[in-house]
């Protein structure tokens, strides 16, 4: 679980790009602490700014005019957080044209990818990485190399990949993503729940408009791309997203965990984003409940009624 957030304003009438932009970091900080990071371009160039921190601890300066933000806040499951480079979004290039690319899921294909279609070694050691190398080998960011992209990884995901021109891509896998577009003040705003977007919005300029309902959800399916351009035309395609394919996984059974203490570990892991410690995950499972209900209760976020 990471966070993927964003705003695009394509009529210039947003006052504070970086008020938006904090406040969509700090409400996704619940899905991930381990890393907060943003991308945009400023004078022709894009800029990635992250660290090892969570949401809370960063201060965010998006130049007045930017057109479009895209961010990310990280609960790591593969690569050091330690490491910068292992943190997201991330840089990539094809032709002289750069993008940034942030992920929220797991690839588990990424190493056999990697070595099948012999593409450059690296030492960023972060499963999603591999999508930034699959839409590299395309030589092109568009359509068809994100469509590419998602057809080759296995795993969970959804991507959000910002180019150079600051046009904004998002490729629907099985994360959540939702999508709001202001019509009037002619911006879009997405992050992963509906319900960090609004807690996110009510301490922004756009709270007014969200308040009176002045604005339109974005759809987006599993298996689809959307473009919201930077003049703010949307356009979509679809790929084929094999919901159950994930390699090593089997969605009648979940991952296959090694031994059964991976597995709560996994859960109290989880467990802390949503306020509660190892030691309440014990109780419950002292008395009676399975791993797995346990699980579900997280999710269904009904732990208080138990
Ligand atoms: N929780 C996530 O969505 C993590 C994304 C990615 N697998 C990482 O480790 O950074």
């Amino acid at each position: 679980m990471c966070g993927l957030y964003g705003v695009l304003s394509y009529g210039n009438k947003v006052k504070d790009m970086a008020e938006i932009t904090e406040a969509l970091a700090v409400e996704s900080a619940v899905r991930g602490t381990d890393a907060t990071g943003i991308a945009y371009n400023k004078n022709g160039k894009l800029i990635v700014f992250k660290k090892s921190k969570s949401a809370y601890e960063m201060t965010f300066s998006v130049p007045k005019n930017t057109v479009a933000v895209m961010g990310h806040t990280r609960h790591a499951t593969q690569g050091t957080l330690n490491f910068n480079g292992n943190n997201h979004p991330f840089k990539g290039m094809c032709g002289d044209e750069e993008f940034a690319l942030a992920h929220n899921g797991i690839i588990c294909n990424d190493k056999k990818l990697r070595r099948e279609l012999r593409l450059p070694s690296t030492i960023i050691d972060t499963d999603s990485y591999i999508a930034v190398q699959l839409i590299e080998s395309q030589k092109k960011l568009d359509f068809k190399s994100l469509k590419y992209m998602a057809e080759e990884v296995e795993g969970s995901f959804s991507f959000s990949v910002l180019d150079s021109n600051d046009n904004l891509y998002i490729v629907k896998g099985d994360s959540p993503i939702s999508i709001l577009h202001f019509k009037k003040r002619q911006v879009y705003v997405y992050a992963s729940t509906i319900s960090i977007l609004w807690k996110a919005l009510v301490d922004t300029e756009l709270f007014r408009d969200l308040k009176c309902g002045d604005y339109e959800d974005i759809e987006i399916q599993d298996g689809e791309i959307l473009k919201i351009s930077s003049k703010g035309k949307i356009q979509k395609t679809k790929f084929d997203f094999d919901e159950y394919g994930s390699c090593g996984y089997d969605w009648r059974k979940g991952f296959e965990y090694s031994n059964a203490n991976e597995y709560v570990d996994d859960i109290k892991s989880v467990a802390q984003y949503y306020g509660y410690d190892s030691d309440e995950i014990d109780c419950l499972l002292n008395n009676g409940f399975t791993p797995e209900e346990v699980e579900e209760m997280l999710y269904a976020d009904d732990f208080l009624e138990v």
